[in-house]
């Protein structure tokens, strides 16, 4: 019995010297844990320290000067038939020819474009251009063929004997495609064409990634789309091309976002002006009665705006469907644009805009992206947009370019 009760209380003892060492030990690892806290936010302000410094001296630096500037300046008059450079133009080419990854925010009809073709030409191998639209795509391909440029795309709907040629294309030394237009999607989904990618950089032939319509990367913008993500792959598997992203749309926090899911943070940021004095702005005070705001819109189609061409701003559906039946029994010749369309029903009613069977588009932000018609003289904000960025956006895809 005496001896149960030694072996128990030896027992006990055991236990309490074991319970004390794991208080140390926990003490310990609460230290620790304090200590990588700590080292974790020193760690991340010393990277954004150093991003920061990076960016001063990418920003700082004069971008208008190379030793291939006479060799630009051929192309552009020789190739692209132009006889100078717009703003950023330039810097962004030499940047780019720098093998920088630069985003470029200028407004839409500045000029984006150039800024990749040019590279492309001067650079050895394929210039990957990746595309959220096939419409845009094709356009882009009609003016470098009307320049003589030898590009193509690569979509959902290409034959199996254009893909086959144009993968050729990428992996022979000798080709003579400079630039492969490609959609979101086609990188995301084909492994295939991944993997010629992977071979085309392989050879030394993938010169330049430039991303258009870049923000449709960011969650934060109205334009996300899901295959964008797949983008964030390509600065680890490519270390050595740069990316040049491209848009007209991009608040401080997108372009921080869309740097981060790029993996390209730091990198140089490039953003034209976006003052536009062709524009002219007018507020008025809206009634509250509908009668009354059609009777206006009417008047405006029917006098200031008579046999002009325009669109009609709403930020809801049921306000988009009510504004186009209104203005019909007003028999004004209008359509209405927004998500809940089918395709072919959305496609029909931009036909008929652009061939002007109707006046005015009644639309919401669906309709946007891509849309490029340059007679539009009007555009009308029936509710204000949810922010500076759509507002903008909004105008300036539809503005008349009287400068060009
Ligand atoms: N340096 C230049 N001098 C004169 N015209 C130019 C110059 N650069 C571009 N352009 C012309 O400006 C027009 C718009 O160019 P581009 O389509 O590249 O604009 P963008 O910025 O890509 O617009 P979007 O946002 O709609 O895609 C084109 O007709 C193009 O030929």
């Amino acid at each position: 019995m005496e001896k149960e009760q030694e072996s128990c209380r030896a027992a006990e003892e055991e236990l309490a010297v074991a319970e004390y060492e794991l208080s140390e030990v926990e003490a310990q690892l609460l230290h620790l844990n304090d200590r990588k806290q700590l080292l974790l936010e020193r760690i991340g302000r010393q990277k954004d320290a150093i991003l920061l410094k990076k960016n001063h001296l990418l920003t700082s630096r004069d971008w208008s000067n190379f030793p291939w500037s006479n060799k630009v300046k051929e192309v552009l008059n020789s190739v692209f038939k132009l006889n100078g450079f717009r703003p950023l133009q330039l810097e962004t080419i030499n940047a780019t020819m720098s093998n920088e990854d630069v985003i470029l925010i200028m407004p839409t009809g500045g000029g984006k474009s150039l800024c990749y073709q040019l590279p492309a030409l001067l650079k050895s191998g394929v210039t990957l251009v990746v595309s959220p639209l096939v419409s845009l795509m094709e356009d882009q391909l009609m003016a470098l063929k009307a320049l003589e440029v030898p590009a193509a795309m690569l979509s959902a709907t290409s034959t199996k004997e254009e893909v086959k040629s144009i993968q050729d294309a990428m992996l022979n030394k000798n080709g003579k495609l400079k630039l492969l237009y490609v959609t979101p999607e086609k990188l995301a989904k084909s492994k295939n064409f991944m993997t010629k990618v992977q071979k085309m950089y392989g050879l030394g032939r993938l010169s330049l990634i430039a991303i258009d319509e870049v923000h449709c990367c960011s969650q934060w913008g109205h334009d996300f789309r899901p295959d964008y993500k797949f983008l964030g792959i390509l600065k680890g598997m490519f270390p050595d091309v740069s990316i040049l992203g491209l848009t007209a749309t991009s608040t401080s926090k997108i372009t921080i976002d869309v740097q981060k899911m790029l993996c390209i943070q730091g990198c140089l940021v490039l953003k034209a002006s976006f003052n536009r004095p062709n524009l002219y702005y007018e507020v008025r005070t809206k009634s509250s009665s509908q009668e009354e705001c059609l009777q206006e819109l009417e008047e405006l189609l029917k006098t200031r705006y008579r046999g002009q061409s325009g669109i009609i701003y709403t930020t809801s559906i049921k306000d988009c469907e009510q504004l186009m039946h209104g203005l019909r029994n007003r028999k004004l010749r209008v359509g209405c644009y927004h998500a809940n369309l089918d395709a072919t029903l959305r496609s029909k009613v931009h036909t008929k805009w652009l061939s002007g069977e109707y006046q005015a588009v009644v639309a919401t932000i669906a309709f946007g992206l891509g849309i490029d018609k340059p007679d539009v003289r009007f555009v009308i904000h029936h509710s204000l947009s949810k922010s500076m960025e759509n507002f903008y956006q909004v105008i300036l895809n539809d503005e008349p370019d009287v400068h060009d």
